[in-house]
């Protein structure tokens, strides 16, 4: 057998209790060099948890989790990694210079001043004392701090939450040119957008378990769901679940007659067709697309429609 590179991640069967909440279920990822991984999912499924566990910032009840082949709590590990949480707390006192010094002074070949500003946007601004800065800077900041070890593996807790549309951009261009110079980046958010701008594989986590694994465009047609509403005219909706094109029936399923139903459907044109076909007697039709919120609803309920059960595809 030949021996390999240990991948940048690899976590193996964690499970992560919080008292009685179970945040992480049995979950395994294994994220190999030079992928960009958006963890997508709703709130509380789980996302913080498993970047801290990686991050070596907690440990798992049961399984593993590897850095580099080393334990994320070991130092020498950590060398390789840059982390920026959610919530990150600047020195207010501190000029951007000064901060960004201090931080340099802890790696033996950090990126220079002026390189890291200048690919955050930030050279105008080295002067400036943090306190003073606007909340969009001090994030680009807080994220240029994770890149001044050059580390391998970046992990980004929901980076552009709260920025606007212009330092958003900025931020995503400078984690693309990092990721393009080489590093592996895993990258959680609740939004679309901004995993659609960053991932090329995207990991969808959902009441602390991988609700599916797959290419960018295969999660967006797993999230592209649409919304059928219709009122029904008589008789309930028993059966509309099992309907096709249907992944989830939202109203009660004894909706008395006169009620508005909602389908949540993976292929509408198929589900209305079975609406006519099987004579439901629906009026005042209509179909428009859905958040990601119900996206990742129907995506978690325990009758959701099973795909691959494994290797890549959704692995519930
Ligand atoms: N320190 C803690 N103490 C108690 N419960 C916790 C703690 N950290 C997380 N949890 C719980 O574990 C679950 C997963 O939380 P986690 O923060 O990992 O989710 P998330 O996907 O990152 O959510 P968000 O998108 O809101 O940041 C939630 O139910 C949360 O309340």
């Amino acid at each position: 057998m030949t021996t390999s590179t240990p991948p940048p991640v690899l976590v193996e069967h964690v499970t992560r209790r919080f008292g009685a909440v179970t945040a992480l279920a049995d979950v395994s990822l294994r994220v190999d060099a030079g992928e960009v991984v958006g963890l997508l999912g709703p709130n509380g499924a789980g996302k913080t948890t498993l970047l801290s566990l990686v991050a070596g910032l907690r440990t798992p009840d049961e399984g593993t989790v590897r850095v580099f082949g080393g334990d994320p709590r070991d130092p020498a590990s950590r060398t390789s990694l840059g982390t920026t949480p959610q919530e990150t707390g600047l020195p207010e006192t501190l000029r951007v210079r000064e901060v960004v010094d201090f931080v340099a002074g802890h790696y033996a070949d950090p990126m220079p001043r002026a390189e890291l500003l200048a690919r955050f946007g930030l050279t105008d601004l080295g002067e400036r004392q943090t306190g003073a800065l606007s909340g969009g800077q001090k994030r680009r900041l807080a994220v240029a701090l994770s890149l001044v070890g050059r580390p391998r593996l970046v992990l980004l807790d929901e980076p552009t939450t709260g920025l606007d549309v212009e330092a958003r951009h900025v931020l995503w261009q400078a984690l693309r040119d990092y990721h393009a110079d080489g590093a592996t980046v895993i990258v959680t958010s609740h939004y679309l957008e901004e995993i659609e701008a960053l991932a090329e594989r995207v990991v969808v986590v959902g009441n602390g378990t991988v609700l599916a694994d797959d290419s960018l465009a295969r999660v967006l047609d797993l999230v592209a769901v649409r919304r059928v509403s219709f009122t029904l005219a008589s008789g309930g909706p028993a059966g509309l679940v099992g309907l096709p094109g249907v992944q989830d029936v939202l109203e009660a399923a004894d909706a008395p007659s006169g009620a508005r139903v909602t389908l949540l459907a993976s292929d509408a044109d198929a589900a209305v067709r079975a609406l006519v076909e099987r004579g439901v007697p629906f009026a005042d039709l209509e179909v428009r697309g859905a958040s990601l919120e119900e996206a990742f609803l129907s995506l978690t309920r325990d009758d959701a429609p099973v795909a691959a059960p494994a290797g890549p595809g959704v692995v519930r």
